[in-house]
């Protein structure tokens, strides 16, 4: 029987998943075959979903880590998009708290009821956030970037246009260090031939000729037998919501990241600023600010979503409500 490839993208909080999904799907649409996205989020709202293009099936979880509070769910969104949709390839989206274990643990449980098969998975590492984060007493942040990279058959290491030369060696040797098995491609805004993707994942079913029970049996089991217990490695992580009534200052905007806690490392949404019409999708990651313009109509309220380690909600809240209050006089 056929089965369905899944690939799974995995990567700390900013690091370019999003980016590298929307990547896989204009290749696959343009091969005429039939994707279909399956997209985790730890808020309430999918920001990232409105960069998929709407033919695009998707099933979307939010309010939860993939991994654990909504594992269940994974299986069950699974098994209905392939019995709906039919899709040719499923790409999956893990939060960027999520542990990939405990992900191909769930994948590979429901290829045992539904024909679908892990292919490739993908860890997309930010590299001037991973580089600091090492450099750095090794807490929790750290830990999760190294599990997720040591899940990974092919690291993506991303935004490399934000590091200098020097620094290369030692985030390769990091890598290497990690995970020597796994493949690196060192990438800007995950620009890489899809093309590589497909080809390592050929290679890894040549290079694997047992019948297809057995390399579900043994992926199982290689599941099951290292990861028994279930990692929270994510409890530290914190979100915030805030939806806006009023239209905002760019300006003011922009200056209030620089009032957040430094703990508040990611933060996206949506916003309406004064004297225009138009509406925003900003994205905060790890310091670098991106706005752009949305061009088609979103149904989502005005919302900033600040997610961060054990920061200070309130101080975030208080700053956020300054903002609007100085632009509602
Ligand atoms: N400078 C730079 N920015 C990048 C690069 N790749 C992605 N970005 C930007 O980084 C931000 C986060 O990218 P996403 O693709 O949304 O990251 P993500 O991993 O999906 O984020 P989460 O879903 O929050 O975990 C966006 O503003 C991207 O445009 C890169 O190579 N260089």
């Amino acid at each position: 029987m056929e089965t369905i490839p899944v690939f799974v993208l995995s990567g700390f909080l900013g690091s370019g998943k999003t980016t590298l999904l929307t990547n896989m799907l204009a290749y696959f649409l343009q091969q005429n075959k039939k994707p279909a996205v399956i997209m985790n989020e730890i808020g309430d709202v999918n920001l990232d979903g409105m960069l998929v293009d709407d033919d695009v099936p998707m099933a979307e979880m939010l309010n939860g880590c993939i991994c654990c509070t909504i594992r269940e769910d994974l299986s069950k969104s699974l098994l209905s998009i392939v019995r709906t949709e039919k899709p040719d390839v499923i790409i999956i989206e893990s939060t960027g708290i999520a542990n990939p274990l405990e992900l191909i643990e769930g994948i590979t449980n429901t290829s045992l009821i539904v024909g679908i098969d892990l292919r490739l998975v993908i860890t997309v590492v930010s590299a001037p956030h991973f580089l600091d984060a090492s450099r750095g007493t090794k807490g929790k942040t750290v830990r999760l970037m190294e599990e997720q990279i040591r899940c990974a058959d092919l690291i993506l290491l991303n935004k490399i246009d934000l590091i200098e030369q020097k620094d290369f060696n030692e985030i390769n040797n990091c890598l290497q260090e990690l995970n020597p098995k796994a493949r690196v491609e060192e990438t800007i805004r995950c620009n890489l031939e899809i093309n590589t993707l497909i080809q390592m994942t050929s290679k890894t079913n040549t290079q694997t000729p047992a019948p297809e029970e057995e390399i579900k049996k043994n992926k199982q089991f290689h599941v099951l037998s290292n990861h028994g217990k279930h990692h929270h490695t994510h409890n530290h992580v914190m979100v915030y919501t805030h939806y806006f009534d009023h239209p905002i200052d760019h300006e003011k905007f922009e200056k209030l990241f620089g009032q957040l806690p430094k703990e508040v490392y990611r933060a996206k949404g949506i916003l309406q600023f004064t004297k225009s019409e138009d509406r925003f999708l900003f994205q905060y990651a790890y310091r670098e600010m991106e706005i752009v313009k949305l061009d088609k109509q979103q149904e989502v309220q005005n919302v900033a979503v600040f997610i961060g380690e054990h920061f200070d909600k309130e101080q975030v809240d208080k700053a956020i409500r300054e903002l609007t209050i100085l632009e509602g006089r």
